[in-house]
């Protein structure tokens, strides 16, 4: 039997870099962690301990750096300035994976102005984005997670299957509440002004969940995609993984009170998780941009 190396990658994971642009009074704030991985030709490294095909997940780390210093501009264009670079600077470096988080900074108000220099962190949602360089290929991947959203009615969950197991009361009436993780694959080629984007999926994000009632969460989820689908031609496809966050309504009835749905225990655990593809008939799967990526998204 012999045992041979299967496929591998490398690098610097959650390198932290802040970005300050100073070139007047008013500075901006680029906030990121970035993670690079390459893939390519790395078996003498694994087999015999040749390193000379590995290029140092310190250089790596130094490389985010100093490309920083030109400016960040956006996530996903700067992933791509990486991709570009390893790939087209070390022969044997065929390809790679590289993600970001970024964490958005809003300037604080004075007296109903806003400062130049001082900002607070903005705790809504983190937002990511993956390169995956697959010798010529490009794969763009935008998405966030930790946008949490509750609406108080205009949910319910009726209509399904019981067993001698089921206790679940039907409702049409009951807090949905959940925290969106969700990527979004940009269709190859495509010209985008990736902030932009962003923008306005997250507003269709917040919008939608608004505007309907809730037969189920899976429901609601597939309305979100569908949206953005219509509204961005540049995306081929949405991934999510939506945590139904059950809020339970309190039997206050031992303390001799009603509870009209006005009192909920909001348990962390378990959850429900509910996960889709949406995405558009006849498109490449491109299974190549997702690999790597955590469950489904
Ligand atoms: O929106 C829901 N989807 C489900 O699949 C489910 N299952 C469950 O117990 N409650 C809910 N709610």
């Amino acid at each position: 039997m012999s045992i041979v190396l299967g496929a591998n990658q490398y690098g610097k994971a959650e390198v932290r870099v802040v970005k300050v642009t100073r070139d007047d009074p008013r500075h901006e704030i680029e906030d990121l962690s970035v993670t690079s991985q390459l893939r390519g030709d790395f078996a003498a490294a694994h087999l015999t301990g040749d390193n000379r095909h590995v290029v140092p997940t310190d250089t790596q780390k130094n490389t985010v750096f100093a490309f920083a210093r030109d400016g960040i501009g956006s996530p996903e264009e700067f992933l791509l300035r990486l991709a570009d670079h390893f790939t087209g600077s070390f022969e044997w470096v065929t390809g790679g994976r590289w993600t970001a988080e970024s964490y958005a900074w809003h300037r604080i108000h004075v007296d109903g102005d806003p400062h130049d220099h001082a900002f607070v962190r903005v705790g809504q949602e983190t937002r990511t984005a993956v390169v995956v360089a697959d010798g010529g290929e490009r794969h763009v991947l935008g998405g966030l997670h930790g946008l949490t959203l509750l609406k108080t009615t205009g949910s319910g969950f009726e209509g399904y299957p019981k067993d001698r197991y089921t206790t679940l009361p039907e409702t049409r009436d009951r807090i949905l509440a959940t925290d969106v993780a969700t990527r979004w694959r940009y269709l190859p080629g495509a010209d985008v002004d990736y902030n932009a984007v962003y923008a306005d999926v997250k507003r269709i994000l917040l919008e939608e969940f608004t505007r309907r009632y809730s037969a189920a969460l899976q429901t609601t989820m597939f309305e979100l995609g569908t949206a953005v689908l219509e509204a961005h031609d540049e995306i081929a496809e949405m991934r999510f993984s939506l945590p139904n966050k059950h809020h339970f309504a309190v039997d206050l009835a031992p303390f001799g009170l009603d509870n009209p749905n006005e009192v909920f225990y909001a348990a962390d655990r378990p959850y429900g998780l509910i996960e889709a593809q949406i995405t558009r008939e006849g498109i490449d799967p491109a299974d190549a941009a997702w690999e790597g990526a955590t469950a489904f998204c």
